[in-house]
């Protein structure tokens, strides 16, 4: 079992990342001082393969846990799901320090959280991701969030796990294009932080795609402490964390514009990418070559690299609702070289407009 610890002061968690984690699931459960009631979130595909296990787990620990269950996919992340999980918890007797554990993907951790962040204004919250883009992106950090009919996460919180834990054996289920999905934030960190962990992408995609298990513990553990590191520098984003944002301007547009249905976050994400080192080039801050190597890598691990179906204009007006937005400027994470980001506002409009137009 990998421990990467996410320092947060009095907020400081754990992420453990491994197989057989059921004695340490217990032993934190045993270890703390939450209320005997505990609510399980989970979606419609993920409870029948685990939800009953982690209950047995939570019984062993002492506790009466229950399960809810939400359809599976991001029209979930809502206010009006999120209103039926409240009741939920009302009507089993939750309390304050009843914790709350999301089992599954993004889409139920970051509900999950906003459920546990806001409840009773706030109860425990304990976060095993089960797809590959929670395990190295959502589960960590503590951004949780449900998406407006105008834009993706804009009613949210920060609010950090007490513990994170990763069962690897749960890869097992996940399907194909799910690994890729999570892979397109794995990338993601190769081009804002670490040129070594870029190049260790390039030189592993087969054993990456098959999820042969060194290769997966690596590529989880790096994302993990890339992402540990930047967000105990700057948990509430008031500069750095934002680029984690990296492709994400127009990558949640083209998420809202195909209605959550045609692309998923990863996928967005990776054209998100495309787009923002294209405008990183227009700009004259990297040269073609590295475009051509986010494009060649991103391809190779079965991510799209252009959004059908989407109306350039419409994109151009959602990303002003990004939350990176001040003051009606849009602060765009561009890229300097593989593994260095910088952040810029006042890009010109033109460039921006021919951007969208080479992504579609
Ligand atoms: N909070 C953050 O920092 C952060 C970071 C990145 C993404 N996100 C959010 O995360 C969401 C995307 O997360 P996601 O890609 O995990 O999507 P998801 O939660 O919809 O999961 C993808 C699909 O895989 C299924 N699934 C998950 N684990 C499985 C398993 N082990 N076996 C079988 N099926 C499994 C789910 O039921 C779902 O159908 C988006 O809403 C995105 O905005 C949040
Ligand atoms: O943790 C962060 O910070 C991120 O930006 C990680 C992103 O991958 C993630 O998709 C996040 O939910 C986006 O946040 P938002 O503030 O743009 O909604
Ligand atoms: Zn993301």
């Amino acid at each position: 079992m990998r421990i990467v610890p996410v320092n947060l002061n009095e907020k400081s968690y754990n992420i453990y990342i491994g197989h057989n984690l059921e004695t340490t699931i217990i032993d934190f459960f045993k270890a703390q001082k939450y209320s005997q009631k505990a609510l399980i979130i989970t979606d419609t595909n993920i409870a029948p393969l685990y939800a009953d296990s982690v209950k047995d787990l939570l019984t062993k620990a002492g506790f009466n846990a229950k399960i809810a269950i939400i359809p599976a996919g991001e029209q979930s992340k809502s206010l009006s799901v999120a209103e039926t999980l409240y009741t939920q918890a009302i009507e089993q007797g939750l309390d304050r320090k009843s914790p709350i554990i999301a089992l599954g993907g993004g889409v139920v951790g970051d509900l999950a959280g906003f459920i546990a962040a806001t409840f009773m204004r706030g109860v425990p919250f304990i976060q095993m991701p089960t797809s590959l883009l929670a395990q190295v992106d959502s589960s960590v950090g503590g951004k949780v969030a449900v998406n407006h009919a105008l834009g993706k996460n804009l009613i949210g919180a920060f609010y950090q796990p007490q513990a994170v834990f990763m069962d690897l054996e749960m890869m097992k289920t996940l399907p194909t294009r799910e690994i890729s999905t999570g892979l397109g934030e794995v990338i993601k960190y190769g081009f804002i932080y670490d040129h070594d962990f870029y190049t260790y992408l390039t030189e592993h995609q087969q054993e990456i795609l098959q999820l042969k298990p060194e290769a997966l513990i690596h590529i989880i553990a790096r994302s993990c402490e890339i992402k540990a590191d930047v967000v105990s520098k700057d948990e509430c984003e008031a500069g750095l964390r934002a680029i984690l944002n990296f492709g994400h301007t127009l990558g949640h547009a083209i998420e809202k514009e195909t209605n959550y249905a045609v692309y998923n976050h990863g996928e967005a994400v990776a054209i998100g990418m495309v787009g923002a080192s294209k405008l990183s080039f227009k700009l004259g801050l990297i040269s073609q070559d590295v475009v051509d190597k986010m494009c060649q890598l991103l391809a190779n691990m079965n991510l799209p690299l252009k959004a059908k179906n989407c109306d350039a204009q419409k994109i151009y007006q959602d990303i002003f609702h990004d939350k990176k937005t001040v003051n009606g400027k849009i602060n765009w994470v561009l890229l300097e070289d593989i593994g260095k980001v910088c952040i810029k506002k006042d890009v010109p409009e033109k460039l921006v407009k021919e951007t969208i137009l080479e992504i579609l």
